[in-house]
C-alpha cells in the first residue's frame, strides 16, 4: 500500500531508508516538543537542524529528487515551516521557471548551493488577490538602464512573503514595470535585500517579520518597503519578457506565463495537503484504537471508541479523501510538469487548461482537508484538544493553504471562467473542442441514474452521476450568466450576481474529478488485497460523496428517495467494512513517531504514560509556585483574608 501511495516500491522504500538514518541522527531530532518552545527557540532549532542538513543532506537523501527532499523536510524541520521554506518552495523555482538562460548561470546555482537565501515578494499589505493592482512600482530610467522599486505609500509595503522578514537576503520581487510611462503590468525582478556580509538591509530598503500568525510561526512571514531602490535592467526575469536597453518591450508567449511559480504551489501542494489530512487522521485513528470509553452491549467490557459508528463516519470518508488527494495530486503533479517542459519551448497551449485544474483542485482540497482535520482533532475528545496531539498544528498549517497562492473563493470563480466558456462551446453546438476534462459537458446523460439499477456496473455509474451534476450546475450557472447579460446587464456585474451558482459548478466539477482520479488508480492496481482495500474504500469515497451532494442530483429527479437509501446504505455498509482495516490505511503511510510529533499518536500506542512525562515536561511545571503567584494571587488572596 505504501508504494501505491508514494507512487512505487522504490519511493517506498527510500522513505523508509530514509526516516531510519534520521532516527539514528539525533543532532537532527527536535531537541524538546516544539509546542514548549517559543517562536525565537522554534526558528532556532529550525535554522540549527537546517544548517546540519545542508552539511549532511547528500548523505540522506539524493538532493536532487523534490520527492526525498520533501520527506526530508517533513521528518526533520517539520509542518511548522523553516527559514528556508520559501527558497525551495518557490524562489528556485521562480528562477527555474522565469528566468533566461544566462540568469540562470548566474543565480541559481548560487542559490542551490544555499550561498543566498531567497524568496518571492508579491502580496502587499493592500493587494494580494487583485495582482493588477499591486502598487509596487519598477520604472525604468533609460539613462542609467536601471530599474527603479519604490512604494509609494504603505498599502504598497510587500507584505506576507515566506522568510522575507528576516531570513532571506533576496527575493523574486513582483511590481509594475513602466516604460516610458507607459505601465507594462506586474513583473517579476531579482533583487538583492540585505548586504551577503553583514546580513543588513540595504540602503532603500525597509524589512521586517509581519508577527505571530495562526500557525506556520516558524516561517518569518515579513514585510518590505523600498525607496526608489535601483537595479539593473538585466534583473528583470527575462526568460519569456524582454526589455531591450532603449526600453523596448518584448511580451511574453502568454499573458500569465509570469504567474507560472505560482501554478507550481498550487500542483504541488495538494500532495502536501493529503499528508496533513493523513496525518491527522492516522493520529486520532490509532488513539480511537486506544481509547476505550463506554459499552456498546453493557454485558461486555468498554469499546474502543473506534468502534462506534458515529466515529468512524467522522474518520472513515475523510482517510477515503486523503488517498483521493494524493491520486489526484499525483496526475496534477505530472501533468504540471508536462506544462512546465512545454512552457519553456514556447508551447503555451495547455496553460489555460492546467490554470483551471489546480485552481479548482487547490480550493477543494484545502477545504476538504482543512474539515477532516478539524474531525479528527474533536474524535479525539478532551485529549484533541492538547497541543500533545498536535493536530491543532497541522490543523493551522493545513488551512493557511486555503488562503495562501490565491483565496479559495478567488480560485473557485477561475475555474469557474474555464467551465463558462466551456458552456459557450456546448450551448453553440461545438462540444468537439471541449478540453479532455469538460469532455463530459457535451455528452447527453441519461434521463435518471443507472445506480443500484445496473448490477456489477462497478463505478461507471456513479461517475456518470458526479458528470450529471456537474454539467447540470455548469449549464445553470452559465444560462444564469448569459441570461442576466441578455438582459442588458454588464459582463462583470452579471458575473458577481452568480458567483455563488459559478463556484458551486466549480466544486462539482473538481470532486469529478478527484472521484475520476480515484477510479483510474484502482483501475490501475494489479494486487488483488491491494486493489480490495483500495475498493472498500473507493466505495465508501464515491457513497459518501453523493450522499454530500446529493440534492443537486435529486432537485431534477436523476436521482431518487430510493436510490438516495441505497447510497445512505452503501456508506454504513463500507464503513463496517473499512474498520478492520482503517489503522492499517493510514500506517501504510509509514509516517514516522519523529515526523508526527503527537504523543496521542504514538505507534507503540502508549498514550497514557507518555502524556504524563509530556505534561511534567511543561515549562510551568519546572517550579511549583510560578512567580504569577507570588507576585499577584498570594498577595491577593492574603488581602481578600484580612
Ligand atoms: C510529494 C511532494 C513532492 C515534492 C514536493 C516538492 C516541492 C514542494 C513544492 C511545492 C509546495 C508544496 C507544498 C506547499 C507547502 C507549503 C507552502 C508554503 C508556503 C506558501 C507560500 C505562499 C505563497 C503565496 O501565496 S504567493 C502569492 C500568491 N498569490 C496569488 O495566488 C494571487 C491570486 N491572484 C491571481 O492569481 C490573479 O490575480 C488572478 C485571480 C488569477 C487574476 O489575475 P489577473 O487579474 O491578472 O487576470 P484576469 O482575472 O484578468 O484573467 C485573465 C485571464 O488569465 C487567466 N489566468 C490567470 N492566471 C492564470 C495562470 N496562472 N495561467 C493561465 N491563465 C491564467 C484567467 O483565467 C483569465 O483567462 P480568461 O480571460 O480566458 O478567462
Ligand atoms: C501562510 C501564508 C503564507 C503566504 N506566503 C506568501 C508568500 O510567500 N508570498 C506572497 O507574495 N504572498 C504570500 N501570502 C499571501 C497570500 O498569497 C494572500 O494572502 C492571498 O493570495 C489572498 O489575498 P488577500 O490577502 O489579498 O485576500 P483578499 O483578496 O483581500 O481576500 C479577502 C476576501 O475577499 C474575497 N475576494 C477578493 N477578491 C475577490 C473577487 N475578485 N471575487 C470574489 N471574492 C473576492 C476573498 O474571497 C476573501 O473572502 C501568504 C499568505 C499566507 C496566509
Amino acid at each position: 500500500m505504501a508504494a501505491q501511495i508514494w507512487g512505487s516500491e522504490k519511493r517506498a522504500r527510500r522513505r523508509r531508508e530514509i526516516s531510519a538514518k534520521i532516527a539514528q541522527m539525533p543532532e537532527l531530532h527536535d531537541s524538546k516538543p516544539l509546542p514548549f518552545m517559543t517562536r525565537e527557540e522554534k526558528i532556532m532549532e529550525s535554522a540549527r537542524k537546517l544548517t546540519i542538513l545542508t552539511e549532511k543532506m547528500g548523505q540522506i537523501i539524493d538532493p536532487t529528487d523534490p520527492a526525498e527532499l520533501y520527506h526530508l523536510n517533513n521528518e526533520v524541520l517539520g509542518l511548522e515551516g523553516n527559514p528556508m521554506a520559501l527558497h525551495g518552495v518557490m524562489f528556485i523555482p521562480a528562477l527555474s521557471a522565469q528566468a533566461s538562460d544566462e540568469q540562470q548561470a548566474k543565480w541559481l546555482p548560487r542559490a542551490l548551493r544555499r550561498e543566498i537565501i531567497g524568496t518571492y515578494a508579491q502580496t502587499e499589505l493592500g493587494h494580494g488577490t487583485n495582482l493588477q493592482n499591486l502598487e509596487t512600482t519598477a520604472t525604468y530610467d533609460l539613462a542609467t538602464q536601471e530599474f527603479v522599486l519604490h512604494t509609494p505609500q504603505i498599502t504598497a509595503l510587500k507584505w506576507w512573503p515566506g522568510n522575507l522578514g528576516k531570513s532571506s537576503n533576496y527575493a523574486v520581487v513582483v511590481a509594475h514595470m513602466i516604460i516610458k510611462a507607459k505601465n507594462y503590468g506586474p513583473h517579476p525582478f531579482m533583487v538583492q535585500l540585505r548586504d551577503e556580509k553583514t546580513h543588513e538591509p540595504l540602503p532603500g530598503i525597509t524589512i521586517g517579520d509581519i508577527g505571530p500568525k495562526m500557525a506556520y510561526n516558524i516561517v518569518d512571514n515579513g514585510f518590505l518597503g523600498f525607496n526608489k531602490y535601483r537595479i539593473p535592467r538585466t534583473n528583470l526575469l527575462m526568460r519569456h519578457t524582454k526589455v531591450e536597453a532603449d526600453g523596448t518591450y518584448i511580451k511574453p508567449p502568454h499573458a500569465k506565463i509570469n504567474y507560472s511559480a505560482m501554478v507550481h504551489v498550487r500542483a504541488y501542494m495538494l500532495t502536501g495537503q493529503a499528508i496533513m489530512l493523513a496525518s491527522a487522521l492516522n493520529i486520532a485513528t490509532r488513539y480511537s484504537s486506544v481509547r476505550r470509553q463506554g459499552q456498546i452491549d453493557k454485558s461486555q467490557p468498554e469499546v474502543k471508541v473506534l468502534e462506534y459508528q458515529t466515529q468512524q463516519h467522522r474518520l472513515f470518508p475523510s482517510i477515503a479523501r486523503a488517498y483521493a488527494f494524493q491520486f489526484a495530486g499525483a496526475e496534477t503533479v505530472k501533468l504540471y510538469e508536462h506544462v512546465l517542459k512545454e512552457m519553456k519551448s514556447g508551447n503555451v497551449s495547455l496553460m489555460a487548461d492546467l490554470h483551471a485544474l489546480t485552481s479548482g483542485l487547490k480550493s477543494v482540497v484545502t477545504y476538504q482537508t482543512g474539515e477532516g482535520i478539524e474531525q479528527a482533532r474533536m474524535a479525539c475528545g478532551g485529549h484533541g484538544y492538547s497541543m500533545a496531539s498536535y493536530i491543532s498544528e497541522i490543523y493551522g498549517v493545513a488551512i493557511g493553504g486555503c488562503t495562501y497562492e490565491g483565496e479559495n473563493m478567488v480560485m473557485l470563480l477561475q475555474l469557474a471562467r474555464y467551465l463558462v466558456k466551456s458552456a459557450a462551446l456546448v450551448k453553440s453546438g461545438q462540444s468537439s473542442k471541449l478540453g479532455p476534462l469538460v469532455a463530459y459537458l457535451g455528452v447527453k446523460s441519461e434521463p435518471t441514474s443507472l445506480i443500484d439499477r445496473i448490477p456489477n456496473s462497478g463505478f461507471t455509474e456513479y461517475v456518470k452521476t458526479f458528470q450529471h451534476v456537474s454539467k447540470r450546475q455548469t449549464l445553470k450557472a452559465a444560462d444564469m450568466f448569459f441570461g442576466l447579460m441578455e438582459k442588458g446587464e454588464k459582463r462583470e456585474i452579471a458575473w458577481n450576481k452568480c458567483s455563488v451558482e459559478l463556484n458551486r459548478a466549480s466544486r462539482l466539477h473538481t470532486r469529478l474529478f478527484i472521484v475520476e482520479a480515484f477510479v483510474r488508480r484502482v483501475n490501475e492496481i494489479a494486487d488483488i488485497r491491494i486493489k480490495e482495500a483500495l475498493t472498500d474504500l473507493l466505495h465508501l469515497h464515491v457513497n459518501y460523496e453523493l450522499l454530500d451532494i446529493a440534492s443537486y442530483a435529486l432537485e431534477d429527479g436523476f436521482l431518487s428517495a430510493s436510490q438516495l437509501d441505497y447510497i445512505r446504505d452503501q456508506v454504513y455498509l463500507y464503513l463496517g467494512k473499512i474498520r478492520p482495516n482503517a489503522v492499517s490505511l493510514l500506517d501504510s503511510w509509514e509516517f514516522s513517531d519523529i515526523e508526527l510529533r503527537s504523543v496521542l499518536g504514538r505507534r507503540d500506542g502508549n498514550v497514557y504514560e507518555n502524556l504524563f512525562k509530556w505534561a511534567k515536561s511543561s515549562p510551568l511545571n519546572k517550579t511549583d509556585v510560578l512567580s504569577s503567584v507570588t507576585q499577584y494571587l498570594k498577595p491577593m488572596m492574603e488581602k481578600a483574608r484580612l
